[in-house]
């Protein structure tokens, strides 16, 4: 049989590559698996967000700064497949584009990297921490209010090699990003998600198709993972009723509850309950505000959360962020 030639496009950074290879080759085995007539071939592609890497990310502006050009590539028909991290992909995907899957999540925590082997409770007083995330800042400083949070920007790679050459006492990186270079040996400790909730999707990855592509839609179910597929997307309800990107103090963490038998909830048949919080805070730390609620339909939850927190004065401290 005829073999057809998945084309799948990637930003070159060491990420994106290292990513989308593990994407092709889990799905390469799925193929065999199930006896799919599919080869790979991966195209790199030049994204607006890779040219402007000396610029903070928050002054840049704009959604999906690392996307556009990959859907439009993807809607010319260059590419089929396109990997993205679930926190860098916009809400809205464009017309005629879909999300196919949503693999298995990895460990959506942050993690401090600090070549003196200070945790986030024995940093000196004053500390020089790099982060260019809001959020990061936000939870950080609301935790340790003395702490020097200073921007680094860059590749996982450029912002390691800053953290000496730019005397940083520690630097917060996703810890996925990190296990996916295997680079999870530089990880001298996590921060637990009630001090630093994770950005919206942090550890999961969503692979983009065509809405018309069959023969893709039929491969990706198989790689599809439920609970993540579900958690994410009360997160990303979250993050779209708020009208956030990456580029505001927004934080949301799902996870799906297991009985108290220890058994988990049955994925497949009857709904699951999910547990959603969500914060919004000022990135000098001054206020945080949390809430956290269960419910079984994830974009429901999503706005729940979401309106809870606009009650609570949410607004307000978006409106002064993006001033
Ligand atoms: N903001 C950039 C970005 N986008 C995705 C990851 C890797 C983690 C992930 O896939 O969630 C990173 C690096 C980081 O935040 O440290």
């Amino acid at each position: 049989m005829m073999k057809r030639t998945i084309v799948v496009g990637t930003r070159q950074s060491q990420l994106a590559l290292t990513q989308t290879g593990q994407v092709i080759d889990a799905l390469k085995l799925l193929c065999e698996e199930h006896s799919l007539p599919f080869d790979f071939e991966v195209r790199k592609i030049i994204t607006k967000g890779d040219r402007i890497l000396d610029v903070t990310l928050s002054k840049v502006g704009g959604k999906g700064l690392f996307v556009k050009e990959i859907e439009q590539a993807m809607l010319d028909g260059e590419i089929d497949l396109a990997v993205h991290s679930m926190k860098d992909m916009p809400s809205e995907l464009q017309e005629g584009l879909v999300n196919g899957a949503t693999p298995v999540r990895v460990d959506p925590r942050d993690a401090l990297i600090s070549s003196r082997g200070y945790s986030l409770e024995s940093l000196p007083q004053g500390a020089k921490v790099g982060t260019s995330s809001l959020r990061r800042c936000s939870q950080l400083l609301a935790f340790r209010p003395d702490l020097n949070i200073e921007p680094i920007r860059g590749n996982i790679d450029s912002r390691l090699r800053k953290l000496d050459e730019e005397g940083f006492d520690a630097i917060i990186l996703a810890a996925a990003g990190l296990y996916r270079m295997g680079w999870g040996d530089k990880i001298t400790s996590f921060l637990p998600v009630d001090v630093c909730l994770p950005a919206v999707g942090q550890g999961a990855l969503g692979i983009e198709c065509r809405e018309v592509d069959t023969d893709i839609h039929h491969l990706l179910s198989l790689y599809n993972d439920k609970e993540t597929e579900l958690t994410v997307k009360a997160e990303r309800k979250f993050l779209s009723v708020l009208n956030g990107g990456c580029q505001v103090p927004i934080g949301a963490y799902a996870t799906l509850i297991h009985d108290a038998g220890g058994a988990s909830s049955d994925v497949e048949g009857d709904s699951p309950r999910i547990m959603l919080t969500g914060m919004v805070g000022y990135p000098d730390g001054r206020t945080i505000i949390k809430e956290t609620l269960m419910g079984k339909d994830p974009i429901r939850l999503g706005e729940e959360v979401a309106w809870r927190l606009i009650s609570r004065g949410a607004d307000e401290i978006l409106a002064e962020v993006r001033e």
